[in-house]
This record gives structure tokens, sequence and C-alpha cells, in this order.
């Protein structure tokens, strides 16, 4: 079984958190949105260019799916509360599910000339309202919150060792 699923807006930390937490506690790191890109054998620009965000949204709750039958950490994509059955799976599962909150700002500035995620190359005004608009979709499915913005990748990797002792 997962231990610990991290959701959250592009940005948060999901992926660089998780890849400290799985090191610290010699747990495997599960990234879904490399498990996309293993299923379908294109990058994340290309299967939006090519088939869309609706058909990324089926492969992402496949990649759900299976990922919550293997141990470890799981850092989620974005994205992964847009999808209803998705959100039931997380809020289904007895796995803890930890929100990285982030203010759009600090999204901005960390993504600033990031060409990996399509639906940040709209501009700041649609990032910040698909922030406002996922905003209560996180907070559906988490069982705990942290504020990420000013701390490090190992301050909360420690706070979430913390929240799960
Ligand atoms: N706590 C942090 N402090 C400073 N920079 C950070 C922090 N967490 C992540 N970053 C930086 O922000 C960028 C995005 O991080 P990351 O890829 O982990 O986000 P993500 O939440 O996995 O995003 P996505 O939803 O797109 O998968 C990276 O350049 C990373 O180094
Ligand atoms: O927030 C989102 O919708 C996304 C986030 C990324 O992790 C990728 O899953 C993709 O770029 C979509
Ligand atoms: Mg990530």
């Amino acid at each position: 079984m997962l231990d610990v699923i991290l959701v959250g807006f592009m940005g948060a930390g999901k992926t660089t958190v998780g890849q400290v937490l799985a090191t610290n506690y010699q747990r495997p790191h599960i990234d879904l949105d490399d498990e996309i890109i293993t299923l379908v054998g294109q990058s994340i620009p290309q299967i939006f260019a090519q088939a869309g965000e609706t058909i990324f949204r089926q492969w992402e709750t496949q990649a759900l799916q299976q990922a919550l039958a293997k141990k470890g950490v799981l850092s989620a994509g974005g994205g992964v509360v847009e999808t209803a059955a998705n959100r039931a799976m997380l809020k289904q599962t007895h796995i803890p599910v930890i929100y990285l909150k982030v203010l759009p700002e600090t999204v901005l500035s960390r993504l600033k000339g990031d060409t990996t995620r399509p639906l940040l190359q709209q501009g700041p005004a649609a990032v910040r309202a698909l922030w406002q608009r996922r905003l209560a979709l996180y907070e559906q499915v988490a069982t705990h919150a942290i504020v990420t913005d000013t701390l490090t990748p190992e301050a909360i990797s420690q706070q979430i060792y913390q929240l799960l002792a």
C-alpha cells in the first residue's frame, strides 16, 4: 500500500518533496506524470498537443488507479483533482492525502519560463483563474494541508513525516 499521496497545484513541489520524502525514508517514489508518460509513450506536451486534455485526463485516471495499488510515496499531477472519478478514489482511499498549498505568485515565480506544463502557457491570468477554481477541489480530497510557499522541500518532508508519525 502507498504511504502517502501528495496533491496540490502545479509548482507546489509534489515531485520535489516526494523525491526527498522517498529518499529520506527509503521508500519507492512514484510520480503520476512519469507513469502517464510511460503508459502513453509520449511527453505531456505531446499528449496535450496530439490527443488533447480530455484524453490526457483519461490516461491520468488509469495511471492513478494503477498507482494506488503500488507501494511508496505518490506525487500526483497538479490536475488530478479535475476528474470526479479521481477525487472519489482519493477520498475513498485510507492513504493520507497531503495538500501542498502554494500561492499563485509562488507558482508563477517557481515556474517562470517552464515549457513542460501546457496549462501554464496561457499566461498569468489563466493560471490564477485555474488556481482559484481548483482550491476547493484540493480541500475536498486532502486529509492534511501544509502551506509551502516559504518552506524548503526538506522542511516540508519533515512536516509530512511528523504528520504521519
Ligand atoms: N519548497 C520549494 N521551495 C522552492 N522551490 C521549490 C519548492 N518546491 C518545488 N520547488 C521548485 O518548483 C519547481 C516545480 O516543482 P515540482 O516539479 O516539484 O512541482 P509539482 O508540484 O510536482 O508540479 P506539477 O503539478 O506540475 O507536477 C521546481 O523547479 C522545484 O525545484
Ligand atoms: O495542473 C495540471 O493540470 C497539470 C499538472 C502537471 O503535473 C501535468 O499533469 C500536466 O501538465 C497538467
Ligand atoms: Mg510534479
